[in-house]
């Protein structure tokens, strides 16, 4: 199968000899008596792409929302960003992420608004998150809508409003969750193709949940497997599939 981005052998970097940007060990989360996430360790290091597979409720969602520090683990160590996962330090860790999540999350109002705002209560001038906000709007093609009210943009325009607004808050760890869930088939491909240019020029290290094997191909250099909260396989990207049969059965396409 032709896939967009055909990789050549110097785009992989020696991403394990990068700084750990993530540090998950021995991560478990239990839910009335039931185990979601069990035993997950893993790295995420500085700048890289790593992908999060697996059918549905087995547990991606979950393992998003502990490694962004939104709900605390049952059990295990979390390192982000240099600090321990311990709720003290976790407002100063999560101003250095940007979680896209599998629902839109937008205030009212228009476009622009929607990606200056969150920049103002960070601290920045009136003029800077407004002259912000419209470099990455133009960055995503979506200048033209800036004064729109948000409940009129369509589904894809939606999600790229929220990478734009992820995206303008600069940050150290990007967590995508189905960012294409909304986007049709035509407009998937120029917009992943953007991405990773955007994706290139930025050092962020990304963490990216899709059910479309063909994203985290596109768009991730490691991918872990999961099914019924653990960790099923891993590898790159480009080769988990032929070396896996589990990932086959999973993804058969
Ligand atoms: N707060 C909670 N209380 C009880 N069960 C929960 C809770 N949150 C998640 N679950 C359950 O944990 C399992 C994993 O959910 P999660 O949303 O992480 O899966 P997922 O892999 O992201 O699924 P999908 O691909 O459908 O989005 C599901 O069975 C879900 O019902």
């Amino acid at each position: 199968m032709n896939y967009m981005f055909e990789r050549k052998a110097t785009d992989f970097r020696d991403i394990e000899n990068q700084t750990p940007v993530i540090i998950a060990e021995d991560i478990s989360v239990r839910r009335n008596e039931r185990f979601i996430l069990r035993n997950i360790s893993l790295v995420l290091h500085q700048g890289e792409r790593l992908g999060l597979a697996g059918p549905n409720g087995s547990g991606k969602s979950t393992l998003l929302k502990v490694l962004s520090l939104l709900i605390p683990p049952s059990s295990g160590r979390l390192t982000v960003l240099g600090f321990m996962g311990d709720g003290r330090s976790s407002v100063t860790v999560r101003r250095k992420m940007s979680i896209v999540f599998q629902q839109p999350t937008t205030l009212t109002g228009s476009v622009l608004q929607n990606v200056s705002i969150p920049l103002r209560m960070r601290g920045l001038s009136a003029r800077e998150a407004t002259k912000r906000a419209y470099e990455w709007l133009k960055c995503f093609d979506l200048e033209k809508l800036a004064f729109q009210r948000i409940h009129t943009l369509s589904g894809g325009e939606l999600a790229r409003l929220q990478l734009a607004r992820a995206f303008a808050m600069e940050p150290e760890i990007l967590f995508l969750d189905e960012p294409f869930a909304a986007v049709d088939a035509t407009s998937r491909s120029p917009l992943k193709v953007l991405l990773r240019e955007i994706l290139a020029k930025n050092k962020v290290s990304l963490l990216l949940i899709s059910h479309d094997f063909r994203d985290l191909l596109d768009l991730t250099e490691r991918t872990l497997v999961l099914l019924d909260g653990h960790i099923v396989a891993q590898g790159k990207t480009q080769t988990l599939r032929i070396q896996s049969p589990l990932v086959r059965e999973i993804f058969p396409e």
